[in-house]
């Protein structure tokens, strides 16, 4: 059986709510091991960001052809992209990346019988970020376009939250029958799965909370109970980084979905006070301090 693996292409966040940082931590506590290229550093503190100091797009992916052609992983998640170059550039590298895993395989050892197999073709979990929680822009000018004709098309699984699938597909989003008009949309673009999260949704500003995962053969939604007055960063984060180690641990995706789902909701609902601003769901301690 294989070592699951997953490497984030994502930014750095300093406070470690976020970002590959966050990414890195999700997977340990899911039992997968975690490579990560880096986008852009970011100042950030748990209250907001503060600036953002992109790479060089060439260099964000020769890191990338880097790691992927050494790690083997077969699953690689997104966060952070920021720049058009870094969209469009992964997009090309992901179609080399699959033909090149298809003729040797997950080069990985050997780890337990116990294990679940690794999933046969490489998967692409993308959380097409563009803004913090706090409102402050993580896309430079053109990152729209390029998702669309780049990315979207080889995406096995997208991760949007409201306002990011509004402004990908250009499809207000007030109620669920919204939701599955601008997930249907996204599907078109080439997306194997959407997962449209709903936590934006003024419909369900109420007692519960539902997401939307959805293919061109099924739709669900994925239901639970909105936790009140959550004031959190890094959930977009730490959900898609989930989902992505249930993937590499060989769960089909609408099962992959419902438990990283689950397990979030978990999390909202004792997060982690870090510094002077909000709470972080990425770590659980064993022993919280006063
Ligand atoms: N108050 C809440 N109570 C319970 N679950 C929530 C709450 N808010 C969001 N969620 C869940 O958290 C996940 C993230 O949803 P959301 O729509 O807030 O995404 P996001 O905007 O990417 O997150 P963030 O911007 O905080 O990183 C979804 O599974 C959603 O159902
Ligand atoms: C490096 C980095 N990546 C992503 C986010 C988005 O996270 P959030 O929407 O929770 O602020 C962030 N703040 N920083």
């Amino acid at each position: 059986m294989k070592l699951p693996k997953v490497v984030t292409i994502a930014g750095s966040d300093p406070s470690g709510g976020a970002g590959i940082q966050a990414d890195l931590k999700v997977l340990t506590q899911f039992g997968v091991y975690g490579g990560a290229a880096v986008t852009a550093l970011t100042r950030q503190t748990s209250a907001g960001v503060l600036g953002l100091f992109p790479l060089p797009a060439e260099w964000v992916l020769e890191q990338v052809r880097d790691v992927l052609w050494d790690l083997r992983p077969p699953v690689v998640k997104t966060g952070m992209l920021q720049q058009p170059g870094v969209i469009g550039g992964l997009g090309r590298l992901w179609g080399e990346y699959v033909r090149e895993y298809g003729k040797t395989g997950a080069h990985v050892p050997y780890i337990s019988p116990s294990a679940e197999p690794v999933p046969s073709a490489p998967v692409l979990v993308v959380d097409p970020v563009l803004s913090s929680g706090t409102g402050v822009s993580l896309l430079a000018g053109g990152g729209l376009e390029a998702f669309r004709e780049d990315l979207l098309p080889v995406t096995t699984v997208l991760t949007p939250n409201v306002p990011e699938a509004e402004a990908l597909t250009g499809i207000a989003i007030r109620d669920s029958d919204d939701m599955v008009g601008a997930a249907e949309r996204l599907l078109q673009f080439g997306v194997q799965w959407v997962l449209l999260k709903g936590g934006h949704l003024p419909e369900w500003e109420g007692v519960r909370i539902a997401d939307l995962l959805i293919s061109r053969e099924e739709r669900r939604w994925l239901w639970g109970q909105r936790v009140p007055g959550a004031d959190l960063h890094g959930t977009g984060c730490s959900l898609a980084s989930a989902l992505a180690a249930c993937l590499a641990l060989g769960l089909p995706v609408p099962e992959a979905a419902a438990r990283a789902v689950e397990w979030l909701r978990q999390r909202i609902g004792s997060p982690l006070f870090v510094g002077q601003g909000r709470g972080v769901v990425c770590q659980k301690l064993e022993r919280q301090r006063e």
